[in-house]
């Protein structure tokens, strides 16, 4: 995949077939668009293309309201797996927030990316006060020379599908919902690092991860996960929080227990899902309460993955 971050200096020499917008979260709805954009690319022999923007976890840090389903890697690899062939990501800066949708069509869609189509849902604003919509797209292909596919909004029965829709069910625990409005499960990626090694004395060794600071995360608890690490699968159980049973600081982080897993992870990346949320964290009155509940939630990890669909993916 070419990755373009400098669009000023990017010029495509091949045409392409591209969708625009945030793709926060690469949910069902964006991942209708990116299949009709991989249908007419194959058609065409042209690149399959995404243009979205650069978020800034700088701006972001500390604002609850502005957090991402994804970080801007955790997108791009996504986009890279659905087949993209060209991901731009640009800055939302005032020079292309302030360009006319005319201005945009030639100077971003035409000039820069080579565009002979363009991909969209039906209610994309682009352009100068968001003047630019697919109507505006459909008159100015016609007139310029290229395709426009405006694709229906995919729907969860009466609410359509959106990056604003999963950020509300996240924020409930309602994982199995997420997971079914995504197309895939709520996950985190990061490297493994030290905890307190606390773990093992516990009786249950756990790999720490830090969330990136700009990715939303799911209430503070345990959950049913699976983790991928080290080219395997691993089915375990996840407890995401500030352990306030061990701690007094306020710094969030995953730990997870990994199911029949006794190898050094230190340092490697790894990726949990957070299939289904088993309860909320507790500050427990000594180490033995939480042990002992520790037990329990394993035990109940056990039926989970035992009984539920996810019971042959490890
Ligand atoms: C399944 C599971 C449930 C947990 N639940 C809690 C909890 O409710 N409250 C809490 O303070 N810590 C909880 N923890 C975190 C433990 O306190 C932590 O794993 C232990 O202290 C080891 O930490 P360390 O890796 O920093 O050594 C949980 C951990 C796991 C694996
Ligand atoms: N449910 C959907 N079905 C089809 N296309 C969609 C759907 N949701 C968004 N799109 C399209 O995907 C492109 C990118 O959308 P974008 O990520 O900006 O919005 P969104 O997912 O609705 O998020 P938000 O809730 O933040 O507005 C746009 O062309 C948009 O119309």
């Amino acid at each position: 995949m070419e990755f373009v971050k400098n669009l000023a200096e990017y010029q495509s020499e091949r045409p392409c077939v591209v969708t625009l917008g945030k793709f926060d979260g690469v949910h069902r709805g964006h991942r209708k668009l990116l299949k009709e954009v991989r249908r007419i690319a194959l058609e065409n022999h042209w690149k399959a293309g995404v243009f979205t923007f650069t978020v800034s976890p700088q701006v972001q840090m500390g604002r609850r309201e502005a957090k991402m389903l994804m970080t801007n890697e955790e997108r791009e690899n996504l986009l890279r797996d659905l087949g993209v062939d060209l991901l731009v990501e640009c800055p939302f800066t005032e020079e292309i927030r302030s360009m006319e949708p005319d201005q945009f069509i030639r100077e971003v869609l035409l000039k820069r990316l080579h565009a002979s189509a363009v991909v969209a849902g039906t209610d994309f604003r682009f352009g100068k006060d968001r003047k630019g919509d697919a109507d505006y797209l459909l008159e100015a292909g016609k007139s310029m020379g290229f395709h426009v596919s405006v694709m229906q909004k995919e729907m969860d029965g009466e609410r359509e599908i959106s990056s604003t829709y999963i950020r509300e069910e996240l924020e409930k625990g309602h994982m199995e919902k997420v997971q079914e409005l995504m197309g895939g499960p709520y996950f985190i990626t990061g490297p493994i690092i030290h905890g307190r090694h606390l773990g093992h004395s516990l009786g249950f060794p756990t790999i720490n991860q830090r969330p990136a600071p700009e990715k939303m995360l799911p209430p503070r608890g345990v959950y049913f996960s699976r983790t991928y690490v080290g080219g395997k699968v691993y089915q375990g159980i996840s407890s995401l929080g500030v352990k306030p049973t061990v701690n007094s600081g306020n710094e969030e982080g995953n730990e997870t227990y990994l199911f029949d897993c006794s190898l050094d992870l230190y340092g490697q990346e790894a990726k949990v899902e957070f299939l289904s949320f088993r309860r909320p964290e507790e500050k427990f009155d000594s180490l033995d309460a939480l042990k002992n509940q520790m037990s329990l939630d394993i035990e109940s990890a056990d039926q989970f993955f035992s009984s539920s669909r996810f019971s042959t993916s490890s």
